[in-house]
């Protein structure tokens, strides 16, 4: 063919497309556009030698967790995988940079293409991005989009692909997630729009820093919740065959500042879980609430912090309503008694959350629940298969300030001065002192280890002389005498600080000659 009747040909094809096209618009309305070309996409599935499966973002009311497993995973192709970036030269990729996060994203642009190959079968991939019609009248300001995967295979390796790439990637896109150590922590807020395709839960990149290493609590205890939390995530067997819903209750209880929150956030890292911070006060009612739970994903740590304060609990039976449910106040009605309209998440409800039906959408979910006053709680939130573990967060004792010494100071025992070491071992328990009190005075003097110990036991002994004033006037009130205080405290003050102090003078011996007669 000449070079003139290639050019002749072409330009005729141009002007049949342009005219087609023009036919196409003037024929169709823009609704029925969209309609003709899913016809003609249908029509050519039909008779192709290839097979197509969707997976789109949105599932019904749930969020697609293969639409997020696929997204990690290819995008870790395209990074990882020198064969498939090489064999998509053309494949424009966007990057995305998440507030928070370290790393880069890639993942594929909107409608395009790449190719994978598994186990010698090549599959295609299509990122579909399709712009919603724009409604005359919506609440939301931007038109969504509706994005999903579309999986092109050949029809032969259909049995392949369903059998074991799927799990294949969902296996590796966790892998990946754990790899990157980077979690998600979502939280609610009131008033945002429940319908089933937006997403009730805001979500930013979790780094926080705690691990089991780093928290300051008994060793045993902390060996105790780690074996826990690996038998629960590696129990997908055990709670198939004893027929119990995939997840688990902790409840963290303690004074401020003992590591409650530190401790949620070494589980999340331990187990590469996201968290879902539940934010009680914001929930308007039952049905919200439940929903805020149909929307969590597995893998994940749900969080109710300070449930005794976030929402004033009234025990069952004691705010019992003329319909027979049992409600929280909470804390809107000041006392008055007169609930604010609108705020009915009542305790069968939260109950439901932790316990019924609901909690079992998604698995392999961990519900956390933190108070500093458990003898608030309702016993029914406290029973087993509900709060499965207690844990009971408390003041800071020997091996938990040796691991605060350590991560603070970088000091080991043996670098430790024995006689400065017994000083904080005799005085830190009754010196009722939490890990967060200890942790800012290491700061303070992080610089210079030797003052940091220094004032970290003269703050211990300081305590001990005060909770020991307050035990005897407690003891005094009770038996209505008055005594010279001022002066025990001053001799109390002597004795601590004097250098030739043994056990007898900081008055441990008399306890323990006390308990010796008290056992007697
Ligand atoms: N057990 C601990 N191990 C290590 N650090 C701790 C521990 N407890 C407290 N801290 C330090 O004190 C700070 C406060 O701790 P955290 O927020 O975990 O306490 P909390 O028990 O959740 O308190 P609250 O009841 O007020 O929420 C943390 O930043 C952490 O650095
Ligand atoms: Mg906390």
């Amino acid at each position: 063919m000449k070079m003139s009747d290639y050019w002749t040909t072409m330009a005729s094809l141009v002007g049949m497309l342009a005219f087609c096209q023009t036919i196409l618009q003037l024929v169709f309305p823009p609704e029925l556009r969209l309609a003709f070309i899913h016809f003609l996409t249908r029509l050519r599935h039909v008779f192709s030698s290839h097979i197509y499966f969707d997976i789109t973002e949105i599932d019904g009311v749930n969020t697609n967790e293969l639409y997020n497993a696929v997204q990690l995973y290819l995008s870790s192709s395209v990074t990882v995988n020198g064969a498939v970036s090489s064999s998509n030269n053309n494949t424009r990729l966007s990057l995305t940079r998440v507030p928070n996060s370290s790393s880069v994203t890639f993942g594929l642009s909107n409608n395009d293409r790449i190719t994978d190959v598994f186990n010698g079968v090549t599959v295609l991939w299509e990122h579909v991005v399709v712009q919603r019609q724009v409604q005359s009248f919506s609440w939301r300001p931007m038109p969504e989009e509706k994005r999903g995967f579309t999986l092109q295979i050949n029809k032969r390796d259909k049995a392949l692909v369903l059998d074991s790439y799927l799990d294949y990637i969902v296996g590796k896109s966790e892998e990946i997630r754990r790899r990157n150590e980077e979690r998600l922590l979502y939280t609610n807020s009131r008033g945002v729009s429940l319908d089933a395709r937006s997403h009730p839960w805001d979500s930013v990149r979790f780094k926080h820093p705690s691990t089991f290493d780093t928290l300051a609590m008994d060793p045993e205890k902390k060996k105790r919740i780690m074996e826990d939390l690996r038998e629960f995530a590696n129990g997908q067997g055990f709670y198939q065959k004893t027929g119990r819903a995939w997840k688990r209750g902790y409840l963290l209880y303690g004074p401020p500042g003992t590591g409650k929150s530190s401790l949620i956030a070494a589980m999340a890292n331990y187990l590469g879980y996201d968290i879902y911070d539940l934010e009680l006060t914001e929930v308007q009612n039952n049905s919200e609430l439940r929903k805020l739970l149909m929307k969590t994903s597995s893998k994940s740590i749900i969080v109710i912090e300070d449930i005794d304060c976030s929402i004033s609990l009234t025990k069952r039976g004691k705010n019992k309503k003329k319909n027979g449910s049992y409600e929280y106040d909470p804390g809107l009605t000041n006392g008055s008694g007169l609930e604010e309209p609108g705020s009915s998440v009542t305790l069968s409800g939260l109950l439901n959350f932790t316990d019924g039906l609901w909690s079992c959408c998604g698995s392999e979910k961990i519900f956390v629940f933190t108070t500093n006053h458990i003898e608030k709680l309702d016993s029914a939130l406290l029973r087993s298969g509900r709060m499965d573990m207690h844990v009971h967060m408390g003041f800071c004792k020997f091996p938990a300030l040796k691991i605060l010494l350590k991560n603070y100071l970088r000091l080991e025992e043996e670098d430790m001065d024995g006689v400065v070491l017994k000083e904080m071992e005799e005085c830190v328990e009754e010196a009722e002192i939490t890990p967060a009190d200890v942790s800012e005075v290491l700061i303070r003097n992080r610089s210079d280890a030797e003052k940091a110990v220094r004032e970290l036991v003269s703050v211990l002994k300081e305590r001990v002389v005060k909770r020991r004033k307050s035990v005897r006037l407690k003891k005094k009130k009770e038996e209505g005498e008055e005594g010279e205080e001022e002066a025990e405290e001053e001799q109390e003050k002597r004795a601590l600080d004097s250098p030739n102090r043994n056990r007898e003078v900081f008055g441990f011996q008399d306890e323990e000659d006390e308990e010796e007669e008290k056992e007697k």
